[in-house]
């Protein structure tokens, strides 16, 4: 019993539904008019029109009819556009109002990307269609009676009326066309798009910021990275605005052309592969991919000259392969990225995010992707965010330069530090050597180099200073003035070395005997010289000592030993004397000591 009703309820769905779809098939316009009032607002017209090509684009309102009576208008069936076209398409909607007083709507285009749209409206079932909406793209901006970057054209339907409309969505020759409107009271509508430009003019904002900062730094760091980031930045302010519309709204109102959203197209695309280079090196670090970024270079000028000659046909195809050649610069930044460069990984993001951006437009204009809020804004959400990923690397970049900047210089000044220690401890040394190497020279100065004793000179300098004080203080004061008996013979039996030996053995001797303060001399061959503080009895005293312990030396010739003896001349200063004048006196006592016989000393 209970499976008998499940298996009618059954039966009972499916006839309906087969009804159902009979209906629907056969009606010539199946879809029910669009309810509105007073509450419609932001209400999209897709799923309540049907629509017709005309691959040829010439057809008028009446062949339109035509194949509506013929039942030729169809549902849309792709989710995004209906793909690139050439001629138009028409679609065909009903609106009822069903409120009580006359409905005053806007009706807005929901792309950018549209040239052409003509609007026919009619009273149902009564009146004639009248043209509600005219729009090109190719006629100036100022023309237009709804300011907006995108087409709106105005509608009234009277309170409990249902009116019929036939749009022509076209694109000159061949383009992408989604033939959809939204409705909008126009209160509303106004608040929507200043909400729509704030959002852009903040995106635009931003990326003019970026340019900004990135061409201070390129001054400041004096890095051509820069100078390419602010380039490529520039061409992003440019682009989007021109690409939406913005640019026609609001500086070039008179004067719309395709070719300027090629031409800042092409130059964006050249800028990023300009900075793509830069940013990953790939010079040095991929030189085989390198070559295929010079080829996407050198395609994106083809690009900018082809929108210049205003070559449609040329720029579209063009502006194509570009875009089919961008993931190349993923597989260049993943590989740098497998080098384990750190802005490989940010330009894999980054491109990543853009690429994604691009890929959302390319599936919504061939109509696999719904054309929505986010499929509409994401290409330039995600451009945005490139630029705000790169800027991260650059800032990183930036901060690792300083970084490796400090750590140059502080071990710069370590190296300083070292070397100006270094540099203090080689002149130290140098003039510790210097002045040794001075103390030398002086004392070779005033030394005989055969007995270290004094030399003549310095004799002369020492004994004047102790004269002069003398003098002073009234001092006595003697020179003795001493020379080696025969001393010739000495040589000439025992050899000049002996003879040498007995000199410094001589004035070894002598030195031993006298004090610090006398000064002893060796002023010419074998003769020598003593000035002491001393009164003549002293002095005559001091002479004879000093001259046995001459008798007493012994100097080792070899297997022989000798002795000589010594003769001695004294002389006392007296006033006004120079050293010169005692010297002589005591020369002469000296001579007189020879010639009584030497070993012997006399006093003056
Ligand atoms: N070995 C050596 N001989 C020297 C040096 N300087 C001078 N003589 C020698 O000393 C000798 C001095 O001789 P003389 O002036 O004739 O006097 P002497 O032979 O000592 O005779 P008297 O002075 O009269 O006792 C010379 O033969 C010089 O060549 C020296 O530095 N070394």
């Amino acid at each position: 019993m209970l499976k008998s009703i499940v298996r009618v309820k059954h039966i009972s769905v499916l006839i309906f539904i087969l009804l159902f779809q009979l209906v629907t098939a056969n009606l010539a316009f199946a879809l029910p008019a669009l309810k509105i009032d007073n509450t419609t607002n932001n209400q999209r017209l897709e799923g309540h029109f049907k629509i017709w090509h005309d691959p040829a684009g010439g057809a008028l309102l009446s062949d339109a009819r035509q194949a509506a009576a013929d039942d030729r208008f169809k549902t849309l069936e792709s989710k995004g556009s209906t793909g690139s076209k050439s001629g138009a398409i028409w679609s065909r909607f009903q609106l009822h109002n069903t409120g009580d007083s006359p409905q005053r709507l806007f009706l807005e285009y929901v792309d950018h990307q549209l040239v052409f749209l003509d609007g026919y409206q009619r009273n149902y079932g009564n009146s004639e269609f009248k043209l509600v909406a005219h729009q090109s793209m190719l006629e100036p901006f100022s023309e237009r009676l709804i300011s907006h970057p995108r087409f709106v054209s105005f509608v009234e339907i009277g309170a409990g009326e249902t009116h019929e409309f036939y749009f022509r969505f076209a694109s000159d020759p061949k383009g992408f066309v989604y033939p959809d409107l939204r409705l909008w009271q126009p209160d509303k509508f106004r608040y929507v798009q200043s909400i729509e430009q704030l959002g852009i003019a903040l995106l635009v904002g931003g990326l003019l910021l970026i340019a900004i900062i990135a061409l201070v730094g390129g001054f400041a760091i004096k890095d051509r990275i820069y100078f390419a980031y602010f380039f490529y930045a520039l061409a992003k302010v440019i682009v989007w605005p021109t690409v939406l519309g913005y640019t026609h709204m609001y500086v070039l109102r008179d004067s719309f052309h395709w070719s300027y959203m090629s031409l800042s197209g092409g130059i964006t695309i050249f800028a990023g592969l300009v900075f793509a280079r830069e940013f990953l090196d790939t010079a040095k670090k991929t030189p085989r991919l390198d070559k295929l970024l010079w080829l996407m270079i050198f395609n994106s000028l083809l690009l900018i000259g082809a929108a210049l000659m205003r070559d449609s046909a040329m720029a579209t195809g063009l502006m194509t392969l570009a875009l089919l050649l961008y993931p190349i610069i993923s597989v260049i930044a993943l590989r740098r990225w497998a080098q384990g460069s750190t802005n490989g990984m940010v330009y894999s993001l980054a491109w990543l995010i853009l690429v994604s951006g691009l890929f959302a437009q390319g599936l919504r204009d061939l109509g696999f992707v719904e054309h929505n809020f986010v499929s509409y804004y994401w290409p330039i959400v995600a451009s945005y965010l490139e630029m705000i990923a790169i800027s991260l690397a650059m800032g990183v970049h930036l901060y690792r330069l300083r970084q490796s900047k400090e750590l140059a210089e502080k071990s710069y000044r370590h190296r300083l530090e070292t070397t100006k220690e270094e540099l203090e401890r080689v002149v130290l040394e140098r003039t510790k050597e210097l002045q040794l190497a001075k103390q030398t020279a002086e004392l070779e100065a005033r030394t005989d180099s055969l007995t270290g004793l004094r030399n003549r000179r310095s004799f002369f300098k020492d004994a004047q200073s102790m004269l002069s004080s003398c003098q002073r203080n009234r001092q006595s004061m003697a020179i003795l003035m001493f020379d080696i008996d025969h001393f010739k013979t000495i040589n000439d039996t025992h050899g000049h070395s002996s003879g040498d030996v007995a000199l410094q053995t001589f004035a070894a001797s002598i030195s031993s005997e006298i004090r610090e303060s006398d000064i002893f001399a060796r002023i010419g061959g074998e003769e020598f010289v003593l000035a002491i503080r001393a009164e003549i009895a002293v002095a005559h005293q001091s002479a004879e000592r000093l001259r046995k312990v001459t008798e007493h030396i012994y100097v080792n010739a070899g297997v022989v030993q000798f002795k000589f003896t010594t003769s001695i001349g004294i002389a006392m200063i007296e006033d006004d004397d120079t050293i010169e004048q005692v010297l002589n006196r005591a020369d002469k006592a000296l001579y007189q000591a020879k010639r009584l016989g030497r070993n012997r000393s006399m006093v003056a």
